[in-house]
């Protein structure tokens, strides 16, 4: 079933990534989503518009994936705002579950501060860092979003995001067990206000159902610029990400952003 998903491992893509091993590698910032053996390269304007066609696929009740919605120009601005916050104070870490054991992703919030054992209680991290404001593109990015799925989907309530959860998880290593985003307001999630998330740079396996029971749970493929959005009656739904597929980004994003490999996960939530 797994393999069902894994797309053609694309020759350019793989001799982009293995760069590192003819230049050296020297990690200088060990969580910067950057490869730092990488230059970027101007990419076409044209290349940068020419995107591929917008299709929706309704999921359930409340929930819709809007495939190929984030333009590519959006992506790469997306990396690059993700960049430039993720490497400072209140950027990219590696969280810890209460039983001390690493996620396998790296995080970051803007807005608020969430993280798997204090969840919303402390507005400071551990380190003493606040999470970085939540930039206005991206607030306004995520409320075009749902009010263009509402006209697919109109039992879909409004949300207006005040934290941006940024996962980056690397290939073949990178995974997130599964669980209910259930930390939010009883009012949120009562209204059943929807989180919208978006896959940028490689794919992944992203498993959902109503359920814990694994092996009743379905299974969609992301690709950089979904979004998938699961509000209404399947805002609590239990999710996780299966695995993300090496060489799947798309080589005009790498090519401008200089991309590491791995997938740069957003999601926007109404606390
Ligand atoms: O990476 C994803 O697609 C999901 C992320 C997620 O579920 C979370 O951050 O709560
Ligand atoms: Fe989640």
């Amino acid at each position: 079933m797994q393999n069902a998903f894994l797309g053609p491992v694309i020759g350019t893509l793989k001799q982009y990534h293995d760069m590192r091993f003819n230049k050296g590698y020297d990690e200088t910032k060990p969580l910067s989503l950057i490869c730092p053996w990488l230059t970027k390269k101007p990419v076409s304007e044209n290349t940068l518009m020419s995107n591929l066609s917008t299709t929706y696929k309704i999921l359930g009740p409340g929930m819709i994936l809007l495939k190929h919605y984030i333009s590519l120009k959006d992506q790469v601005d997306i990396v690059n705002i993700c960049e430039k916050w993720g490497v400072g104070p209140g950027g990219f870490y590696i969280p810890r579950y209460e039983n001390g054991e690493q996620l396998r992703l790296r995080m970051m919030c803007f807005g608020r501060n969430w993280d798997p054992v204090t969840r919303y209680e402390k507005h400071v991290r551990s380190d003493g860092s606040e999470p970085p404001p939540l930039p206005s593109e991206l607030t306004s990015l995520a409320e075009t979003t749902i009010q263009d799925a509402q006209a697919h989907l109109d039992e879909l309530p409004s949300m207006h995001p005040d934290i941006c959860l940024v996962n980056f998880y690397s290939p073949i290593y990178g995974r997130l067990g599964l669980h209910q985003d259930s930390d939010e307001s009883s009012d949120s999630l009562q209204r059943g206000s929807p989180v919208v998330s978006i896959s940028i740079g490689d794919s992944a396996e992203f498993l959902y159902g109503h359920t814990s029971d694994e092996s009743k749970l379905n299974s969609v493929y992301l690709q950089s610029g979904d979004v998938l959005i699961f509000g209404g009656k399947s805002r609590l739904i239990f999710h996780g990400v299966n695995q993300v597929f090496p060489y799947t980004s798309p080589l005009p994003l790498l090519q401008q952003t200089a991309l590491r490999p791995g997938r740069l996960n957003l999601t926007f939530r109404q606390v």
